[in-house]
Order: C-alpha cells, then structure tokens, then sequence
C-alpha cells in the first residue's frame, strides 16, 4: 500500500516535532515539510516520490520549501502561504493516488487568515473546496474509550450567535447522511444508529426553550426514519454524552462546535482523531491544535497523531479493491476488519 502523507502544519507549532515520533512508532508514513523545520537530530532522508525507500528508521520527507526556519511558539506570517500550500499539494497527491491517504498536522487558522488571507476557517472547508466543492462533515471519532465517542458538528467554524441561521435542515441532513454513509464504509457498522441533538436546553422540552427541535429537528428525523435511517432525538446534549447514552448510538450529529467536540476531547483527548466525511480521499489529523505554549520542548504527546495515522491507514486497507467482492464489512475506522473463515 502506498505511505500515508503527513503534512507539517504550522512549523512553529508542535506538528514538526510529532512526525519523527509518529514514524518511530512504526507507521509508513511520508512527510510533506520543510527539513529545517523539523527538530535537531531527527534522522530523515529526502524522497523525490512518496513512495521511495528509505534507510530502517529514517522518516522520509517530501521536500516543501519554507522562507526560513521556524520559532517555536511564534508563528511567521512570511510561512502561512506555504503551510497552506503543503496542503494543496497533499490533496494532489492523494487525489492522484500516490498516497493512500492524507493526515494532516494543526495549522493555525488566525496565522494563515492574517499571514496570507486564507479564506477558509480550517481545513475541512479548504479541503472540501480543493476536492471540488463537495459536501463535507467533519467527524471526530475517539480510539481510547468505551463505548465509542463519534460526533459530527452541523455548523463548524462559525460564531455561536451564526449558529440558529446557519443550523438549516439541509444543513443538518447532510450531516446525518454524510455520518450515515461514512459508518458504513470506513468504520464496519452495516446498520449505523444516529443520535440528534437538539439545539436548545432540555431539547427545547416541549417548545419551553425554543422550538427548533419540534419545528425542524424532529420532523427531518421523522422523515429519514421513513427512509430506514436508524435515528434518535433530538436529545438534551447534556445528558447523551455518558457511557450508557453512547452505548445506544454509533455517532451523534450535534448543533454546534463545542457542543460536539467538548464531549470527546474531555473524554479522550489523546485518542481524538478528526476525520473528513465525503471527500473523495482519506483526511484525518489529531484531534488537538498548534499548542503553541509547548513547542519545540518535546513533550507533545504523539498519541492523537498516531490515532489519526492508524485510522487512516485502516480506512485505505479497508478500502482497496481487494476488499471488494468480499463479503465483509466495507471500512473499520483504523481497526483491521475481523478474519472471516470459510466454512471448509
Ligand atoms: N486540525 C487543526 O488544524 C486544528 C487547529 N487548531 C488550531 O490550533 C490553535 C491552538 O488552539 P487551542 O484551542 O489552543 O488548542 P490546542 O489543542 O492547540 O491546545 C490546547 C491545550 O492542549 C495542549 N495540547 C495540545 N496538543 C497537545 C499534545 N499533542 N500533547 C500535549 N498537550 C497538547 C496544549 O498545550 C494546550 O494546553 C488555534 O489556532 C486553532 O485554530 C485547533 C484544533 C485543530
Ligand atoms: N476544532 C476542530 C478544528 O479546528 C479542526 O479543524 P480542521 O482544520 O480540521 O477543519
């Protein structure tokens, strides 16, 4: 299988330091950066294809040239066209399969948008934008807890006072079937059950805290029952994150940012991997951002980097054609689908 492409993010945050760890954990990956950027020390060698062979440990690097060095913790204006167009170049990459799949390093959405104008509030919408204006969602999806957390905002990178506008019905059944589709393929579960969750405290109980759960939640979940799309809710967010709530429910689609994305990384912040739904290509990344306060002193944990590099991985596996025409679950969410013996 070709490697995994990590790109390097900001390279004064702490995503350089995270490749030669993520590498040494045994992951083939490829990285997409600039080699000054990366910490001293670290035993690479440049490649001129993805592909390309490299000495027993040794992280390989696609050379992406940088105006200069890097400061930890200080982010140069002067970088943020060529963080973004590491990107560019990772999709191009995947989109003509030289790389199984892309996981991309935190970049800092203030430092592009002030350093180059970036028009995109992060990657999910750049990348959405560069694989043709598809319709995307952004999962994050834990690998450390009991029963699984998966969740998917419908509004992302907005303001919270944009949020009751922009959370449309179309808005948000997009995210059920994108989250729909996205359980079946790439994490095995042939019957997805998806809970909703309502927008107002209490689920607006009864129209008492606001009625965009009766006048929109619950009759879009009514109508994709219909279709035999297994769904709960709307359901109070507070009380439908805990082990026996998750237990009933393969992902939950949520209103907003926070709302989703506070129950998983307080449960399993080194384990979050943030997954891109209906690209054409493989994207995940950490669950954390640039962590500006502790690069370069070498006590990034790796983990949630590592998360994203394996689920990837398993996703690509899952998906080659040599999969297909076997009847097994398509996709695991980075776990090797079970061995099927044939009855001799
Ligand atoms: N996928 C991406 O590109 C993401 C980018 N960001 C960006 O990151 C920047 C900083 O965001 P924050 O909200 O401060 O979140 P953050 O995740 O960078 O930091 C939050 C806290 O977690 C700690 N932390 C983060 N990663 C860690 C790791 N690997 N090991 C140990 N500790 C770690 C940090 O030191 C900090 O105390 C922002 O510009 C934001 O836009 C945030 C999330 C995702
Ligand atoms: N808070 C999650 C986040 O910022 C990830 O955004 P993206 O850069 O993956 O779109």
């Amino acid at each position: 299988m070709a490697r995994i492409l990590l790109t390097c993010g900001e390279p004064a945050g702490v995503g350089p330091e995270l490749a030669p760890l993520a590498r040494a954990s045994g992951i083939d990956l490829v990285w997409l950066g600039d080699p000054r950027h990366l910490p001293a020390g670290t035993a690479f060698t440049e490649v001129a294809d993805p592909s390309e062979p490299v000495p027993p440990g040794h992280l390989p690097v696609l050379r992406h040239e940088f105006p200069g060095p890097a400061t930890p913790g200080r982010p140069d204006p002067a970088h943020a066209a060529e963080v973004i167009a590491v990107i560019a170049r990772a999709v191009d990459l995947a989109l003509a399969g030289r790389v199984a799949a892309i996981t991309t390093a935190p970049i800092s959405k203030q430092a592009l948008k002030e350093g180059a104008g970036f028009a995109f509030p992060g990657h999910t919408e750049y990348l959405a934008h560069l694989a043709g204006d598809v319709p995307v969602a952004m999962m994050l999806a834990s690998t450390g807890v009991t029963p699984p957390c998966r969740v998917v905002p419908a509004t992302i990178h907005i303001p919270l006072s944009e949020v009751p506008a922009a959370l449309t019905e179309a808005a948000l059944e997009q995210a059920i079937r994108l989250t729909h589709a996205a359980l079946i393929r790439d994490f095995a579960i042939p019957n997805p059950r998806i809970a909703v969750a309502g927008l107002n405290p209490h689920a607006g109980e009864g129209g008492t805290m606001g009625r965009t759960e009766a006048d929109m939640i619950a009759p879009l979940i009514a109508r994709l029952r219909a279709e035999g799309m297994d769904l709960t809710g709307p359901l109070p967010a507070d009380t439908m994150f805990h082990a026996p709530a998750r237990a009933t429910y393969d992902a939950a689609v949520c209103t907003y940012h926070d709302q989703a994305l506070v129950p998983i990384k307080t449960l399993d912040f080194a384990g979050g991997v943030n997954v891109t739904l209906g690209l054409p290509f493989i994207r995940t990344s950490p669950d954390h951002g640039t962590a500006f306060d502790i690069a370069g002193k070498g006590i990034a944990d790796p983990a949630s980097t590592i998360a994203a590099l394996r689920m990837a991985a398993g996703m690509a596996e899952a998906r080659m054609p040599l999969h297909l025409g076997e009847n097994i679950p398509r996709g695991s969410g980075g776990v090797k689908p079970p061995v099927r013996h044939q009855p001799s």
